[in-house]
């Protein structure tokens, strides 16, 4: 991250970046786009996500419907009177969050709602929810993109030859597993203008997610950035696909697959003009899994390269971590 100018004063603790510019022909980054439904999906998300460690799902068969009833739900909340927001806040790290994020000093230029759920995959009693109307919208939401990333995650296991077929995906359906859900808003920043071009304000910082994917799905505002695994982590662009979700590997898929495919760092940078509404569904596996490279994709006298831990142990060491850190760094065997 490159610190670039004195921020203005709304902007102060919140980081600027220098940014790929949209003109800029290096900047260009075709997203994989895979239809789970197609022949060869298997072998395409697998080629994806050890290349990019993301990728986009189309003709995924979630309905209009679901998706745009949850963004106007979220919309609504986020338009309410801050009162009403704090009520759900400050989160920790649950609830109503304002430009901190988690509990370690991280500041960026948004808003969200951060929720937990339960082994059904409802959002789970001990989150704060604003109405019963954005709880419905949620779980119905949230059924299908769970089933969106046990699919993906069927595939990955197809495509890198692992039985069961549902050795990754039973630890998202387990009754115990761990699965967040979050949406966040991030205003428009006119600021921004006052900036040059080449300038950006973080909206989310670089940060790899700890799960195993995440599911994105974001408005057509732009913002969502990933770091190349192949060319020196070169910030680019993504553009944004309402109609899409994005699939992030996390950190647990990176060490399940002992490194074959890589969690992928990515960040949001604020827009002047239009505010960015995305939500993500984190499936993390059950506290107790151990998080260790399938005998199977071990060849043969290949060793782990990380040593033995549960999702238990390293959501511990995420939690007290900062954003940007590279948490798998400490489990790593030398
Ligand atoms: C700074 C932090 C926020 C975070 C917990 C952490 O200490 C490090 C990981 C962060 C992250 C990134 C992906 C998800 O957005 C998230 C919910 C998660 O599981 O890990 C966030 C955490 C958070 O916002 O509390
Ligand atoms: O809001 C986005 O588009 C991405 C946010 C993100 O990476 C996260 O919440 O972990
Ligand atoms: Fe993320």
């Amino acid at each position: 991250m490159v610190v670039l100018a004195k921020p203005p004063p709304a902007l102060d603790q919140i980081s600027l970046l220098r940014c790929p510019q949209p003109g800029d022909a290096a900047s260009f980054f075709g997203v994989p786009a895979v239809d789970l439904s197609s022949p060869g999906a298997a072998l395409a998300v697998v080629d994806a996500c050890e290349r990019f460690g993301f990728f986009k799902v189309v003709n995924h068969g979630v309905p209009t419907g679901v998706v745009d009833r949850l963004e106007a739900e979220a919309v609504r909340f986020f338009a309410s009177p801050q009162a009403d927001k704090d009520a759900c806040g400050p989160a920790n790290p649950l609830g109503y969050g304002n430009k901190r994020i988690g509990r370690n000093g991280d500041m960026g230029w948004l808003e969200y709602l951060l929720l937990a759920l339960d082994g059904a995959s409802s959002v789970s009693k001990a989150s704060p929810v604003p109405s019963s109307s954005l709880r419905d919208a949620v779980n119905q939401y949230v059924a299908a993109v769970r089933g969106l990333a046990t699919s993906v995650l069927e595939a990955v296991a197809e495509g890198l030859g692992v039985a069961p077929r549902d050795a990754l995906s039973g630890m998202v359906t387990d009754a115990a597993s761990d699965q967040v859900f979050r949406i966040n808003h991030y205003p428009a920043c006119p600021l921004l203008q006052r900036l040059p071009d080449s300038c950006g304000v973080t909206g989310f910082g670089e940060h790899t997610d700890p799960q195993l994917v995440s599911v994105l799905r974001s408005n057509g505002t732009a913002g969502l950035q990933v770091a190349l695994h192949d060319d020196g982590g070169r910030w680019v662009p993504v553009p944004p696909d309402r109609d899409a979700f994005f699939v992030i590997v996390g950190d647990s898929l990176q060490v399940l697959t002992n490194g074959r495919l890589k969690s992928v760092r990515h960040r949001v940078v604020a827009n002047s003009l239009k505010p960015r509404v995305s939500m993500i569904y984190f499936a993390g596996p059950a506290p107790a899994q151990r998080i260790a490279p399938l005998p199977q994709v071990l060849g043969h006298g290949e060793q782990s390269l990380y040593r033995d831990f549960t999702w238990g142990d390293y959501k511990k060491a995420a939690y007290r971590s900062r954003l940007g850190d590279n948490r798998l760094d400490p489990f790593r065997i030398q």
